[in-house]
């Protein structure tokens, strides 16, 4: 197979491709795939990163796997099984992309090329940074059941993965999933975000100040209430004490009903709920997943699923929700399905609403092969690999989609629209970027007004900064916030791996020194030291102003890399950057990439 490879690539690409190493971040639908082609291509060196074990639900599709590999790291054992076919040289790396100790921007800097096959946008977003910084070239895709896409990000010449807006997740009110379901994903969302964080785990958002969606102050009074008694239960599941599992079973289905049957006002309108009355607690369960249970069988199972959970809080002292974890997914089933019950909705399998509360689009390997397919040659095309159409320039390159997802075509299974240029609004890359070396020692030395005057000088900027730790989105100094200006450094928890973003926050001016991010690197040795970069003036585009065609919105794509793009047959869609949904304060964050509650 090398020598085919040769053949098409001729004798010196060919060359250039066996000396390249290459990173592979997610072993799992896309990776493995992409694994298999990078190795069959004949990649020198190929580095895999994943930070998960080997799921039964991962067999399916993720071929380099086995029965036998459950609970073993998906990063070495794809390497395992592809070894043996395999003239490049492999390394694992069982761990988080976004670990800075084990993974330093210094680290990115050896690879020619990386490939992104992850699963949700911070670690997505994270990678597309770090090839900001280093002018790496990125290969970015995603899969959702049948739709799917590539994207080459060519720093500085290309768009990246923040030039476009993503899909935010679905939103309910509060007031909907705690008073008023109208439809079974409410009962899933208070039974996994409300229920099951309360008692389980480290609890949900909702807070007394927050907007509940609700101007009656009966419903308001009530939904405080019932979150404060709800922490009373966590005691109980703390302490594993199943005999109080009947006492929960009646607050939640019987009593918490009986009071919002007295909000008569919320009646009026709606159908009114039925407590729980008259269910027997405890008795046998039910093991098919896949139909629905009757209501006896979903108490019982409720149950049982309960007292497996109280006994792990013991030990475990908080549970997170996992639709891979039994014990998680048949609670938050068992108290949805009674939920749906009590207010006349219809129940789902324990099997539906693993795919509900999971948030999965059901992975389909073919869609998943296609994509890695287009990665893998992309890559070609982006080193400059391919003899007979190599790319003289970036925007030469091509994005790809699935018809399903694009609907650009609907003649056509595969669109491959140009790539645009960097969005001039792009909060990643209409900024300029720096490492800034520093010594571990001189972290204990240098305060943060000596390194703010010393950005100041060597870049032109004016007195009015603003400091920003992107890492936890701390606020460190701006014009009237100078409480650490004092401080170390170390003091302020700056270190090996932070990103600092220094802005020019002058008010009034046609033009503005760009911002810029500094990644901390430390090492033993040397004082302070600044990177060599030029920081332009930039003019101040007002808020209504839109970029220039090339640098409008192509499309979305959700956490789990669905791509959301409008019908026009033929022709992108063109949307301005501004129109972008800003994320309003009102909004409570539940989990990541699942499931937002807000007004
Ligand atoms: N920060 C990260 N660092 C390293 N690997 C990551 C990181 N985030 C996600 N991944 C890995 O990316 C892969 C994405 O693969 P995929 O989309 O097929 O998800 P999956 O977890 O294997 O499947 P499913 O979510 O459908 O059960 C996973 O193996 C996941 O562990
Ligand atoms: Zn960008």
């Amino acid at each position: 197979m090398d020598s085919r490879t040769e053949k098409l690539l001729g004798a010196d690409n060919y060359q250039k491709l066996r000396e390249s190493r290459v990173l592979l971040v997610g072993a799992g639908g896309i990776g493995c795939e992409l694994l298999k082609n990078l190795v069959l291509m004949g990649f020198g060196e190929i580095h895999v990163v994943d930070l998960d074990t080997i799921d039964l639900s991962n067999l399916n599709r993720q071929f380099l796997f086995r029965k036998r590999d459950i609970k073993q790291s998906k990063a070495t054992t794809a390497i395992k099984a592809i070894e043996h076919v395999s003239n490049s040289k492999l390394v694992a790396h069982r761990a988080n992309i976004m670990d800075v100790e084990l993974f330093p921007l210094s680290w990115f800097h050896q690879f020619a090329v990386i490939f992104n096959a992850l699963d949700n946008l911070e670690a997505r977003r994270y990678v597309n940074q770090m090839a900001q910084f280093l002018q790496k070239p990125l290969l970015e895709s995603g899969t959702a059941g049948f739709d799917g896409y590539i994207q080459p990000i060519i720093p500085g010449s290309t768009e990246c993965f923040d030039c476009t807006t993503k899909e935010t997740p679905k939103t309910f009110p509060v007031c909907t999933i705690r008073s008023t379901p109208s439809q079974p994903i409410h009962c899933i969302v208070w039974a996994k975000n409300f229920l099951f964080a309360q008692l389980f785990a480290s609890g949900s958002s909702t807070t007394s100040d927050e907007d509940l969606g609700t101007e009656n102050p009966e419903e308001i009074k009530r939904i405080q209430q019932e979150t404060n008694e709800l922490h009373e239960l966590q005691d109980y599941a703390k302490a594993g004490d199943e005999s109080k599992i009947v006492d929960i079973f009646r607050k939640i289905f019987v009593q918490d009903i009986e009071k919002l049957l007295a909000i008569e006002d919320l009646w009026k309108t709606r159908q009114k709920p039925s407590p729980l009355y008259d269910i027997e607690i405890g008795g046998p369960v039910c093991k098919d997943l896949n139909v629905v249970w009757s209501i006896q069988e979903q108490t019982n199972a409720f149950v049982e699923a309960t007292k497996r959970l109280m006994r792990r809080m013991t030990d475990e002292k908080q549970i997170e929700f996992d639709k891979d974890d039994q014990d998680t997914l048949e609670f938050v089933s068992t108290a949805a399905n009674m939920r749906a019950h009590i207010f006349n909705l219809p129940q789902k399998s324990v099997f539906d609403i693993k795919q509900i509360a999971g948030n999965i689009i059901p992975a389909i390997a073919t869609t998943n092969a296609i994509i890695a397919g287009l990665s893998a040659l992309a890559s070609l095309r982006v080193l400059s690999l391919i003899k007979n159409s190599a790319t003289a320039k970036p925007l030469e390159l091509n994005m790809a989609f699935t018809a399903m997802a694009s609907k650009i075509s609907s003649h056509r299974y595969l669109s491959n629209p140009q790539l645009a240029s960097p969005n001039p609004k792009c909060p990643v890359c209409s900024i300029k970027r720096g490492v800034i070396n520093i010594s571990n020692n001189e972290l204990k030395n240098i305060r943060l007004s000596h390194l703010m005057e010393a950005v100041r000088e060597k870049y032109s900027y004016p007195g009015e900064i603003s400091v920003l730790d992107k890492s936890t989105q701390r606020l460190l100094a701006d014009f009237d916030f100078e409480d650490l200006c004092g401080k170390t450094l170390f003091e302020i928890n700056i270190k090996n791996g932070t990103i600092l973003l220094v802005a020019d926050e002058r008010c009034d001016e046609t033009e503005l020194r760009c911002p810029t991010e500094f990644y901390i690197a430390c090492g033993t040795e040397g004082g302070l030291e600044l990177p060599d970069i030029e920081v332009p003036l930039v003019e101040v585009l007002a808020p209504s102003e839109t970029p220039d065609d090339d640098h409008e919105v192509q499309q979305s794509v959700t956490a789990e890399g669905a791509i959301i793009l409008d019908e026009e047959e033929e022709n992108p869609r063109k949307r301005p950057l501004d129109e972008a949904p800003e994320p309003t304060s009102k909004v409570a964050k539940i989990d990541e990439g699942e499931v937002l509650l807000l007004d």
